[in-house]
């Protein structure tokens, strides 16, 4: 089939490649030059697992081709995928102004029949405004199918998520255009569910929305552990055994981040606002959030005192492992607490130093390894779970550090490995700080 997908972020590109690597002819269109430049030249302007591999192996076998014309790209489609950002407003509320040119631009371009799906996550109502906006402003007298079809894919793990989904939402009251769509994904061989359109916009409000409160829910469990004595990494995994509860996100730290959950949950909140429905859950799960967002320096600050002068060492950047998006990641708040109460912060990202310098700026420095980070520091705040520094010797870290003591914000570094070091201060998340006895 012929598809075009607008957009190429993080789930325009990842659709896209996926879409062309289960045999579709595809055209990804963004008015971003620079990003579709290098996309020509088969480099992915986002870090994100196996990206690269299939953008340059599904480009070389002609199925995959990318434009800034939409006229281009949009001459053949038979399904037009808009992907393009739905940020958030100063409100809570979603920006669609990204969705209303994506209309314009449709409408302008579009010259044969065609089912346009939305898959940028979006409001209750808002397939059917863009289907108003796009037969308002219609140049050419064809027929438009509208199919709503939110995405679940997370950051990191991209195309794993694309290629084998728990499930696909297609949404729609057109059932032409729905069996349109299940053919599309059909190769995929994952599970349909077939719902009308403004479930389907739902689901996806609902299912972060969801996730974000587990999150925010353990937190407030691993608060009440710290503080009762108890462990919330037994207590999630004693929670994660029913089948009914499940293990999954139920992992205590600093907050969730990124630019889905934090941007969604409020959006959602506005959603229920707006039809008078009370849901005061979510607001909780925000301010669970941003507590705990704050946990780490709260932490220093009541270990050291003052952070006046002091060197803190942060390990991660990003808002999660393996990527180098930098969308309302809790470093940035960590990063301008420390630095307003005076400490001094080297941190280190094995990939997103260059994006974190946009956002936090010159207040911190970035340095090229753990090692460096953790020169002559106080304390190290170990902020993003990469697997790297789960696996990296403590003890080097520790060798070269000013005081032995670590906070760690994702309780990923290995309490066996940190006892063989020296003696630590150790400060995980959700159960009290331990004093590990070492071999010095
Ligand atoms: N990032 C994620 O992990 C997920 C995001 N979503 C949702 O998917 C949507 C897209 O998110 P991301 O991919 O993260 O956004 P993004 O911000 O990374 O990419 C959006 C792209 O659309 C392009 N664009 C804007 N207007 C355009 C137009 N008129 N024509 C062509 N291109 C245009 C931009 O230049 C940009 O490259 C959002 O609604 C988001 O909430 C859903 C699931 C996962
Ligand atoms: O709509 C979206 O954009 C996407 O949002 C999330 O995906 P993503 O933001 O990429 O990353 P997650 O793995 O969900 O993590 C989000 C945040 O929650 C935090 N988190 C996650 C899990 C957990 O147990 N604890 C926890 O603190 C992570 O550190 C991260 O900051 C959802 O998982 C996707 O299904 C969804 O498609």
């Amino acid at each position: 089939m012929k598809v075009a997908v607008l957009g190429t972020g993080y789930v325009g590109l990842s659709t896209g490649v996926c879409l062309a690597e289960i045999g579709h002819e595809v055209v990804c269109i963004d008015v971003d030059e620079r990003k579709i430049d290098l996309l020509k030249e088969g480099k992915s302007p986002i870090y994100e697992p196996r990206l690269e591999e299939l953008l340059i192996k599904n480009s070389t076998e002609g199925r995959l081709a990318f434009t800034t014309f939409h006229q281009q790209g949009l001459r053949e489609a038979d399904i037009i995928i808009i992907a393009v950002g739905t940020p958030q407003s100063d409100d809570g509320r979603a920006d669609l102004s990204y969705l209303e040119q994506a209309a314009k631009d449709l409408a302008e371009h579009i010259v044969r029949d065609c089912v346009v799906v939305v898959k940028s996550t979006v409001p209750v109502g808002t397939n059917e405004y863009v289907k108003q906006l796009l037969l308002g402003q219609l140049k050419s007298n064809v027929e438009i199918k509208m199919v709503s079809n939110p995405e679940f894919l997370r950051q990191g793990s991209a195309i794993e998520d694309t290629l084998k989904a728990d499930r696909i939402i297609i949404g729609s009251d057109d059932v032409s255009a729905s069996e349109k769509i299940q053919e599309m994904y059909r190769p995929l061989n994952v599970p349909f569910l077939l719902t009308d359109v403004r479930s389907a916009e739902i689901i996806k409000y609902a299912s972060n929305a969801f996730l974000a409160t587990k999150i925010s829910f353990i937190n407030a469990i691993a608060n009440l552990c710290e503080a009762a004595g108890a462990d919330v990494e037994d207590v999630a995994k004693g929670m994660g055994f029913d089948k009914r509860v499940g293990s999954a996100f139920l992992n205590a730290g600093i907050g969730y981040g990124g630019s889905c959950f934090p941007k969604d949950v409020k959006a959602l909140l506005h959603t229920s606002r707006e039809l008078g429905v009370p849901f005061s859950l979510l607001e909780e799960t925000i301010s669970i959030n941003e507590h705990q967002q704050e946990l780490l320096v709260d932490k220093a600050l009541k270990r050291f005192g003052t952070l006046n002068g002091k060197k803190i060492a942060m390990l991660g950047l990003s808002f999660k492992p393996n990527t180098d998006d930098m969308r309302e990641a809790p470093s940035i708040k960590i990063a301008r607490s420390l630095t307003a109460s005076g400490a001094e912060v080297a941190a280190f990202d094995p990939v997103a130093a260059s994006n974190a310098r946009k956002v936090i700026g010159d207040i911190i420095t970035y340095v090229d390894s753990a090692v460096e980070a953790a020169k002559d520091a106080d304390a190290l705040f170990v902020v993003t779970e990469w697997e790297e520094f789960k696996q990296h010797d403590v003890a080097a870290l520790l060798d070269v550090m000013k005081q032995p003591i670590i906070f760690d914000g994702r309780n990923c570094l290995d309490e066996a490995a940190l006892k063989a070091c020296k003696t630590i201060e150790y400060y995980p998340v959700g159960r009290p700080a331990v004093i590990l006895k070492g071999n010095d």
